[in-house]
């Protein structure tokens, strides 16, 4: 398992507007809009390509195409499908899964209420998005769940990680193909398992409070 923390001025300014408890709704989604544009630009570094020969007005040449099948993105609802509209601008042609997990705040246990994926990931190369990484119970359970349809390697863009999930994912992962791209990570967990200074309840904030 490989760790990224994306170090860059325009993603810790984006960031500290954010984690504002003042920014509107409107102002965070376009934020975590921009955010996971600069930070798929890191994450697709090792994305699948292959040579295709094109012409230009001029002459013929080589450029360089996704290999298909194109990579699969996979928002996890709520709060990842914030995240949705930046990384499909950076890879339009990418396919599309959705995995709906939401954590117990009283008992941390994640549940999985939807789930809309291919039913056969062999091979594949698979982007999680998924702004937070608390405890890592979600993402380990969504990790797990893509290795067992059979993906390749998996690579999750966060906007913010807290140490202690970071490392429950090595104890599990180390051995795997996985990379997480982060943009911060924080400080620690509070008593209630948030990310301190973390930016609050991700999907609140994004979508308003859950009934
Ligand atoms: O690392 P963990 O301790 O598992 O916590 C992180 C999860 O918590 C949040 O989702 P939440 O359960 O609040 O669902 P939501 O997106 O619908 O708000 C967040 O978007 C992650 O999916
Ligand atoms: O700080 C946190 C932790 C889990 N989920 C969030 O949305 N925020
Ligand atoms: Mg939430």
């Amino acid at each position: 398992m490989r760790v990224l923390e994306v170090d860059h001025p325009l993603v810790a300014h984006k960031l500290t507007v954010l984690r504002d408890k003042t920014t509107p709704s409107p102002v965070f989604r376009q934020l975590t809009e921009e955010l996971v544009t600069l930070l798929a630009y890191e994450a697709t570094r090792e994305v699948r390509t292959e040579p295709v020969e094109i012409e230009t007005p001029v002459t013929r040449t080589i450029g360089t195409a996704f290999t298909k099948p194109t990579p699969l993105v996979v928002p996890i609802l709520r709060a990842g499908l914030g995240m949705l509209e930046g990384m499909t601008k950076l890879v339009p042609t990418a396919e599309v899964g959705f995995l709906g997990m939401a954590r117990n705040e009283e008992t941390l246990d994640v549940i999985t209420y939807a789930e809309r994926l291919p039913a056969d990931l062999t091979g594949r190369q698979v982007f999680v998005l998924d702004p937070m990484l608390a405890t890592g119970g979600t993402l380990r359970e969504a990790i797990k769940f893509l290795f067992a349809r059979g993906a390749a390697d998996v690579t999750c863009i966060c906007l913010l990680a807290a140490p202690e999930g970071l490392q429950a994912l090595r104890d599990e992962l180390e051995e795997t193909n996985v990379s997480i791209v982060v943009a911060s990570i924080d400080e620690r967990l509070n008593e209630k398992a948030y990310i301190v200074p973390g930016l609050g309840d991700a999907g609140d904030r994004l979508y308003g409070v859950a009934g």
